[in-house]
C-alpha cells in the first residue's frame, strides 16, 4: 500500500473477488439491503432501495472527488489503466464467462478499457476553463464544472468496455457514478469497481447496482442523478430519454444500427472481405455498429460472395476460452432463437443461406437479398450478413441511407475522390474508408437518427460531462442607463 496525494490512498493492492456479492457501493462489494425476488441470471434482484443507496453514496463522494485537481484525478485513472493491463488475462477471462465471446476478442475489449482510462486520465488536467476579456477591463471567467452524479446503464455485448467508455470521462471531469450493468453480464462492472478502488479512487465515487429494467428505471428517475448515459436498444433508449426529459437531465444514448458496408468494383478485394468478416461476425454479430447490409457492385458480386463464403466457412465456432476459436456463443437462448427467427423470415422472403443451431450459431451469409426484407431492415444483432447488389453510386447512396438508423457505415474503393464523395453522403456518426469497426478512444463514436444522441470517446465528451459556470467580473461602475438618475 502506498500513500499518495492530499492524504488519499493512491494505491492499494488489487484484489479481485471471485464470487459475489454483486453490488458495489461505497468502495466495496455488498449484498442488497432489501432483496426481492431472484432474477434469472446470477445476482440478487435489487430495486429502489439499492439505487437510492448507491446514488447517496455517489452524492456523498462528489464534493471531495470534484475538488481534486484534474491532475490528481487523472493519476488515479492512469493507475486504474495500469492495473487493468497487469491483470488483462484474468479480467478477459471473466468477460468471456459473462458473454461467451472468444478470448482473443475479450483481450482486445479489455485492452480498450485500459486505453480509455489512460486517455481520460491524460486529458483530465487539460480540462480547463476560459478567460474572456470584456470592455473597460471587465472580464468573464468560464469555469468547467462537473454535472454531479451520473447514472449509466449498459448492454451485454461489451460489458466492461461500455461501462468504461462512460465512467472514465465522467470521473475525469469530476463527476461520480452509479452504473447498472445488463442483467445478462453483471460481473466486470464490479471488477472495475475493485480496480478503481485499488487505484485510489475514493469510496463512493463509482458504484454498481445490479438489476433488470426496473432498477434502470429507478436510476433514470432518481432526482439526484444529473445525467443519464445509456447503451442498448432503441425502445429502451426512448424510455431513458423520456425519463431524462421528466427530470430535465442531460442524456447520451448509444443505440442500435443497421449500417451499410459498400464495396465498389475497384476495391482491394481481400481487405473488403476481411472487413466484412470484422463488420459482421465479431462478438457473434452482437455489435451495434456492424455493417450488416453489405452492398457489393454487380460486377464483383459473384467473386466477392464466393470468397466471403469461403472465409466464413473457415471460421472456428466453439469453446470461447479456446485459443483457436474465432466465434463463440450467443448471449442467451432467447436471443439465439430471435436470430434464428430472422433467418427463417429471410428464407421465406427469398434469401439463400443458412445458419446452424444451438447457442453456438454458425455465421451466415445471405444472398439474393432485397431492401424490403425484414432481415435487411431490422437490427438482427447476430452473425447474419446480407449481400445486396448495386449498379451505381447514386443508387447505393440512396439505399444505404434508407434506414431509421445512422450509427456507422463504410466505403471500400481505391478511388480517393469517390471514397470521400460517398462517405460525405452517408448519414451516420462514423464512416470508415477501407476498414471497419475500429474504435480508438480518441475518436468520437455515436449515431445519427435513431442510433442515438451525443457521442462517446474523444474530446467531444468534455461537453457531455461538464457544465460551465460563468463568473462575470465588473471592473468599472454599474451602468443602469435611464433606470438610475442621480
Ligand atoms: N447499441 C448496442 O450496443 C446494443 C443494442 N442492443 C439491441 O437491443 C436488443 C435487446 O438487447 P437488451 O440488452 O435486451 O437491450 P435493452 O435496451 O432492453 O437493455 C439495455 C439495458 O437497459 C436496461 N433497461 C431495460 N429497460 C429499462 C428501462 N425502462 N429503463 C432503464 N433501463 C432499462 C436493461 O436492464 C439493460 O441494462 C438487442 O437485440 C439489440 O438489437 C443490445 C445491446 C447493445
Ligand atoms: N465496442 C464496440 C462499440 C459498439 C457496441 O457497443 O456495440
Amino acid at each position: 500500500m502506498a500513500s499518495g496525494l492530499g492524504g488519499q490512498v493512491l494505491r492499494r493492492s488489487f484484489q479481485r473477488s471471485v464470487g459475489g456479492p454483486w453490488n458495489y457501493v461505497g468502495g466495496r462489494r455488498c449484498d442488497p439491503t432489501h432483496a426481492t425476488a431472484p432474477f434469472k441470471v446470477m445476482a440478487p434482484a435489487t430495486g429502489r432501495e439499492e439505487v437510492d443507496r448507491a446514488v447517496r453514496s455517489a452524492k456523498d463522494a462528489l464534493p471531495a472527488w470534484s475538488k481534486l485537481s484534474g491532475r490528481e484525478r487523472g493519476q488515479k485513472l492512469m493507475e486504474a489503466c495500469r492495473i487493468i493491463r497487469e491483470n488483462l488475462e484474468d479480467i478477459s477471462r471473466l468477460e468471456v464467462q459473462d458473454t461467451g465471446k472468444p478470448i482473443w476478442e475479450a483481450r482486445v475489449d479489455i485492452g480498450s478499457c485500459a486505453d480509455a482510462l489512460e486517455y481520460y486520465g491524460g486529458l483530465a488536467p487539460a480540462i480547463v476553463g476560459q478567460h474572456i476579456p470584456l470592455s473597460g477591463g471587465s472580464f468573464a471567467m468560464v469555469q468547467r464544472r462537473p454535472l454531479g452524479v451520473v447514472g449509466g446503464i449498459g448492454a451485454w455485448n461489451f460489458p466492461m468496455q461500455t461501462c468504461v467508455w462512460k465512467v472514465a470521462p465522467a470521473l475525469a471531469h469530476g463527476n461520480t457514478f452509479v452504473y447498472k450493468p445488463s442483467q445478462f453480464t453483471p460481473v466486470t462492472a464490479v471488477t472495475l469497481g475493485e480496480v478503481l478502488t485499488s487505484a485510489g479512487v475514493m469510496d463512493g465515487v463509482f458504484n454498481v447496482v445490479q438489476g433488470e429494467g426496473e432498477a434502470g428505471e429507478h436510476l433514470c428517475h432518481h432526482p439526484d442523478v444529473a445525467k443519464l448515459s445509456f447503451t442498448g436498444s432503441v425502445p429502451t433508449g426512448s424510455k431513458v430519454m423520456a425519463a431524462g426529459a421528466g427530470g430535465i437531465k442531460a442524456v447520451t444514448l448509444e443505440l442500435g444500427g443497421k449500417s451499410p458496408l459498400i464495396v465498389f468494383e475497384d476495391a482491394q478485394l481481400e481487405n473488403a472481405i476481411k472487413a466484412t468478416l470484422v463488420a459482421n461476425f465479431l462478438s457473434q454479430g452482437q455489435v451495434c455498429s456492424n455493417g450488416t447490409r453489405v452492398f457489393v457492385h454487380r460486377s464483383i458480386a459473384k467473386t466477392f460472395t464466393e470468397r466471403l463464403v469461403s472465409a466464413t466457412r473457415a471460421l472456428k465456432i466453439g469453446d470461447p476460452m479456446a485459443e483457436d476459436t474465432t466465434v463463440g456463443a450467443t448471449i442467451h437462448e432467447e436471443h439465439a432463437r430471435k436470430v434464428l427467427g430472422y433467418l427463417t423470415s429471410a428464407r421465406e422472403e427469398g434469401a439463400v443461406g443458412d445458419l446452424e443451431g444451438g447457442w453456438y450459431l454458425s455465421p451466415a451469409v445471405l444472398t439474393n437479398c432485397h431492401d424490403d426484407m425484414k432481415v435487411v431492415r431490422e437490427e438482427v444483432f447476430g452473425s447474419v450478413a446480407a449481400i445486396l447488389v448495386f449498379d451505381s453510386e447514386e443508387e447505393v447512396v440512396r439505399k444505404a441511407n434508407d434506414t431509421l438508423f445512422g450509427l456507422a457505415g463504410a466505403v471500400f474503393t481505391r478511388d480517393l475522390n469517390r471514397a470521400h464523395r460517398v462517405a460525405n453522403e452517408i448519414e451516420a456518426g462514423t464512416v470508415w474508408i477501407n476498414n471497419y469497426n475500429l474504435y480508438p478512444t480518441e475518436v468520437p463514436f455515436g449515431g445519427y437518427k435513431h442510433s442515438g444522441v451525443g457521442r462517446e470517446n474523444g474530446t467531444t465528451v468534455v461537453e457531455a460531462f461538464t457544465q460551465t459556470r460563468t463568473l462575470y467580473v465588473e471592473m468599472g461602475d454599474v451602468d443602469a442607463g435611464p433606470l438610475y438618475v442621480e
